[in-house]
């Protein structure tokens, strides 16, 4: 029996799991069941939800309105075939797997099947993340409203047209990675001038969060705000060229276009 407002996920892993915590902010628990091919790890995390585990994808989508897909891309193609005929009429598909085209389930799903693929980011768990929803042959504008209220306790959502969705994840999809990368760089700069481990991973925690939301609050372009810390002669002007002549921009820029070049890749590689 379909129940309107029950949303199924398939794949608790860590994408799943962040974003089952922040949409357990808005929705009731009850409407929630969740499956893993680790079906008592799944059993597990549904407990600590409070939510319902099922025994099997089938089963989870049984009656579901939305069924979000959070399994890894080698194994959502796989895992689409299992649910097609399991499907409620009308029920949206959400996909978060990198590079996973909204046509590659649509062609193992029900036809006509709504399909609606989102890059989140692992902030999610935290309410302070960034979905990026993008829609397939079959859904609607209706079906994107739905979706993004679904997402809204995981933080911010926006729309692209889906041939964006590759430099969405090199930013915000892989993002969180480059900064986890940079607080890390930071902190053990910081053990090296003789600080505590504890005490410079602190620091460094909170310049980046400080630092991230001056930029949000303000809205001023980053070289605004760069260059109000840039005393003439200073500390952090010298600190500037000496990232500069290291090629650190280019090598941030490099490694977001690798990210989107391998996004492309992958999609291609499982459709083939
Ligand atoms: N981790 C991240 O920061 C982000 C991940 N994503 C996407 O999220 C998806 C999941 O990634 P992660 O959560 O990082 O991986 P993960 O490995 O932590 O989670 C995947 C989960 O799927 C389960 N699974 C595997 N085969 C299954 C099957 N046949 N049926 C049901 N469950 C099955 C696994 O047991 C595991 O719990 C990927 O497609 C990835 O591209 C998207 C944005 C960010
Ligand atoms: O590394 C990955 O493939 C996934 C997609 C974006 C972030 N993590």
């Amino acid at each position: 029996m379909a129940n309107s407002s029950s949303t199924a996920f398939i794949g608790i892993g860590v994408m799943g799991e962040a974003i089952l915590t922040s949409v357990l902010r808005t929705v009731d628990p009850q409407h929630v069941r969740v499956a893993d091919g680790r079906v008592e790890y799944a059993r597990e995390r549904a407990a600590a939800h409070g939510v319902r585990a099922a025994a099997s994808n089938t089963e989870a989508v049984d009656g579901a309105a939305v069924v979000l897909l959070a399994v890894k891309p080698k194994d959502i193609g796989a895992v689409a075939e299992e649910i097609a005929p399991a499907i409620t009429p009308g029920a949206v598909v959400v996909s978060v797997a990198a590079g996973i085209s909204t046509a590659f389930l649509e062609s193992r799903l029900p036809a006509g099947t709504p399909v609606v693929r989102v890059m989140p980011n692992t902030p999610a768990t935290i309410g302070a993340g960034v979905s990026v929803l993008s829609a397939g042959t079959h859904a609607t504008p209706a079906h994107l409203d739905q979706i993004s209220t679904l997402l809204e306790g995981t933080g911010a959502v926006y729309r692209v047209d889906e041939p964006y969705q590759d430099a969405v994840t090199a930013i915000s999809g892989s993002g969180p990675a480059y900064v986890f990368y940079l607080i890390d760089a930071l902190a053990e700069a910081g053990v090296l001038g003789g600080l505590s481990r504890d005490l410079a991973r602190d620091l460094a925690v909170r310049t980046v969060a400080g630092a991230g939301a001056m930029a949000q609050q303000t809205g001023e372009h980053p070289v605004v705000l760069r260059e109000r810390v840039s005393s003439p002669a200073g500390t952090t002007v010298a600190a500037l060229r000496e990232l500069d002549e290291r090629g650190v921009r280019a090598a941030v820029i490099a490694a977001a276009e690798t990210v989107r070049t391998r996004s492309i890749e992958m999609g291609r590689e499982l459709d083939s």
